[in-house]
């Protein structure tokens, strides 16, 4: 049998490097394993920490799926926009415009709120020979003027309305959420017609988008409003602006509503605190006025978010899918396709709304109402294996009640009673 000959180049270059040293001592062979054992370890661990990101890379690639829930008003839109800001800023920031909308038609809202009060108030005026309520604030003829002059106001929502919801010849709101939501017109719920609403369906924010143009990265709020068109909403409202704030430091205005236990303060949506700033002629929403404007939710939308973790192989990404879906009562029964899939639920309950009743039910009490809906949602079969996530919402709200149920607590016990009984049951 031929002797295999060993030529120069033939060498294992890892058995030459690793081979012992030659003339090693016993010492020097133990220092030397000593030394190998730890780098050995060191080299495990990086192995089992890249396996790790590894796994954890591919559970990534799945995305997180959770889902809002809770009743209108709850805050689920809001918390979804906190999750924007927060994780997507850049998106969140090119929507300046199409806020910049809402916020205008909130406070047009709010406006006609005060309107209806007042015309409610002069249609009460005694005729001739009625008793006159004493201490019911009367309606004079500057407040009537001022009314008056806030009139183009109307117009200012429907053009707002048309371009957030270009259709159908029929102006009303409550046709339009007929359309959008395919809810009958008769069967629409009461007080639907006063809040602005739009279906997720619906591409919105497209259309005032459209004038910042498609480039993203470069979005300037200078730019994204063509500040020169005479047919901005912005104009109007600018030009109203001390009427505005005149009808609203009226004291007979505030008597009113006090009388009608209006507090539209504490309403979503509310901006007359700060219509300097909101009629300016060259308003462009703050990231905390866009947290603040409502719009109502119709439909189920899902919104896509990724984050990113850095770790030893370069940062780690994961894809969440976050669902916001319409709580107005009629709407809940959307939710239940999205039950089995979902990761994680987060409910919203807004714990200021002890003393309100649901606009679309004014017999239930608004806490009472998330109450129960918690309970049919923690005891739903499907959610069995959902990890689901209570928040607590609008303790601001709830930290200003209590020091004015305080303060009437102390000085008024029974006009205390008086306020919570009207809550409802
Ligand atoms: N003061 C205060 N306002 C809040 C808070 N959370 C939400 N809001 C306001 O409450 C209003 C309603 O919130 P949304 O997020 O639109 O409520 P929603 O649950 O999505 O309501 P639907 O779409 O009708 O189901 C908005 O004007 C928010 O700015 C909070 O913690 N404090
Ligand atoms: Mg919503």
């Amino acid at each position: 049998m031929p002797t295999k000959v060993r030529r120069r180049g033939d060498e294992d270059p890892f058995e030459t490097v690793l081979a012992p040293p030659e003339g090693e001592t016993e010492e020097q062979r133990q220092v030397r394993l000593l030394l190998e054992k730890e780098a050995k370890e060191i080299s495990d661990s990086i192995d089992e920490q890249l396996s790790r990101e590894k796994a954890l890379d591919r559970k990534g690639s799945r995305p997180v799926k959770i889902l809002l829930l809770g009743q209108s008003e709850s805050g689920k839109s809001t918390t979804l926009k906190n999750f924007q800001l927060m994780y997507d800023p850049k998106a969140f920031r090119v929507e300046r415009t199409s806020w910049r909308a809402i916020v205008q038609l909130n406070v047009v809202r709010s406006i006609h709120v005060i309107l209806d009060v007042i015309t409610r108030a002069q249609n009460r005026r005694p005729t001739t020979g009625e008793n006159v309520v004493p201490d019911s604030p009367v309606v004079d003829d500057d407040l009537a003027a001022l009314k008056m002059r806030l009139s183009p106001l109307i117009r200012v929502e429907e053009v707002l309305m048309q371009r957030l919801i270009p259709i159908g010849p029929d102006k009303s709101d409550a046709a339009r959420l007929a359309q959008l939501t395919n809810i009958p017109y008769s069967e629409l719920p009461r007080n639907v017609n006063r809040e602005v609403a739009v279906h997720s369906a619906n591409p919105w924010k497209d259309v005032f988008k459209r004038l910042v143009g498609s480039d993203n990265e470069s979005f300037d709020s200078e730019k994204a409003i063509d500040w020169e068109d005479p047919t901005d909403p912005g104009v109007v409202l600018h030009a109203l602006a001390e009427d505005m704030k005149a009808l609203w430091n009226n004291r007979t205005v505030q008597g009113l509503l006090e009388r009608q236990n209006l507090r539209l303060q504490e309403a979503a949506g509310f901006f007359l605190d700060c219509l300097d700033e909101v009629t300016s002629l060259k308003y462009m929403p703050s990231d905390d006025h866009i947290l603040r404007a409502r719009l109502k939710t119709l439909g189920v939308s899902e919104h896509r978010i990724t984050t990113s973790q850095g770790g030893m192989t370069g940062s780690i990404s994961r894809d969440w899918r976050i669902y916001d879906v319409g709580g107005h009562r009629s709407l809940r029964a959307a939710w239940a396709p999205y039950f089995d899939d979902m990761h994680s639920i987060i409910f919203l309950c807004p714990i200021s709304a002890f003393d309100q009743v649901l606009a679309e039910e004014p017999r239930v009490n608004r806490l009472a109402d998330s109450v129960n809906l918690w309970t049919t949602i923690v005891s739903n079969k499907l959610l069995s294996n959902t990890n689901i996530i209570l928040f607590l919402n609008k303790i601001d709200i709830m930290k200003s009640k209590l020091v004015r149920l305080l303060i009437l607590a102390l000085l008024f016990p029974s006009a205390l009673e008086r306020s919570i009984l009207s809550a409802g049951p």
